[in-house]
């Protein structure tokens, strides 16, 4: 009997995708199909030659502020400690701005995941909208360009991969990723199953760690959306650490994150939202 049998189907292998595209489906699609493949891309650039990665570095492509790669070691978050991660910031979608040429496909792969991202992008804000009595376009309207041009929208897909932490590296001076708040509207976070994330809830100081849960995608308010509400939302300092258990520490770790900008002409004024009625209802 086919009920019997092993089949792709049975072991929930093959994603069952509704054509109805609600948006519970286009996020299924980002953590099943989309993340995974893209990590892979990303494993595939990371083993490309440090000479080759170079001609993607940050800031060489024309008119570029945030676009292109950042090597193990130049970024500190947190200021002081060198941050052990390969970063590629994607804001250009075109062909020559991206490893295209080295790995096929990629682009294509990198546009269909944006797609997908903006999508649920403008989900969340208008949700955000209704939650604080706005008109439901009141930050869609201001969200116009997201990756669309990083002339006039900073939105960004970062791509990450932490490489394996030697036992003669533990310890030493460096983190994964440095304690920060992130500066955009929001971002939406996908991780792998290796964990290290930690955040500092409002009003604590302690750090603690999210943990994974499989399909979800971590939702974070950024400076802007937190200066916007007037502190409503809150912009959650976090940073990725090593971890303490040896074989956790000896594996990679994948994550992409998509930084939702509001439109550089943007005019963000808490004024424009009615937060203080807010405020004295709410105990966010
Ligand atoms: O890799 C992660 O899980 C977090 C990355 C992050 O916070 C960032 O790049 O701003
Ligand atoms: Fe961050």
């Amino acid at each position: 009997m086919e009920s019997e049998i092993k089949t792709l189907l049975s072991r929930n292998a093959v994603p069952i995708i509704d054509l109805e595209n609600s948006i519970e489906d286009v996020a299924k699609n980002l953590e099943r199909l989309y993340l995974k493949k893209a990590w892979k891309y990303f494993d595939g650039f990371v083993e490309l030659t440090d000479e080759v990665k170079l001609t993607f570095e940050r800031s060489k492509a024309p008119d570029a502020e945030n676009h292109g790669y950042v090597s193990p070691g130049m970024e500190r978050f947190d200021g002081r400690t060198p941050e052990l991660r390969h970063a590629y910031n994607i804001c250009k979608l075109q062909d020559q701005f991206l490893p295209e040429h080295h790995l096929p496909g990629f682009s294509r792969h990198i546009n269909s995941l944006v797609d997908d991202f903006n999508e649920l992008g403008r989900f969340i804000l208008k949700a955000l909208a209704i939650s604080l009595s706005a008109p439901p376009s009141f930050f869609t309207d201001k969200h116009s360009y997201m990756l669309s041009d990083d002339r006039f929208n900073l939105t960004t897909l970062r791509m990450l991969f932490y490489p394996p932490v030697e036992d003669q590296d533990h310890g030493r001076s460096f983190i994964r990723c440095g304690a920060h708040a992130d500066y955009c509207s929001f971002t939406l976070l996908a991780q792998d199953s290796e964990g290290g994330l930690e955040v500092k809830l409002r009003g604590s100081d302690k750090w603690e760690r999210v943990g994974h849960l499989p399909g979800a995608l971590f939702i974070n308010c950024g400076e802007t959306m937190a200066i916007w509400t007037d502190q409503f939302y809150h912009a959650l300092q976090h940073r990725v650490v090593v971890p303490d258990q040896v074989d956790v520490r000896h594996r990679g770790r994948h994550s992409i994150a998509y930084f939702c900008h509001p439109d550089n002409s943007a005019l963000i004024d808490p004024n424009d939202l009615d937060i203080t009625t807010k405020q004295t209802t709410s105990d966010v």
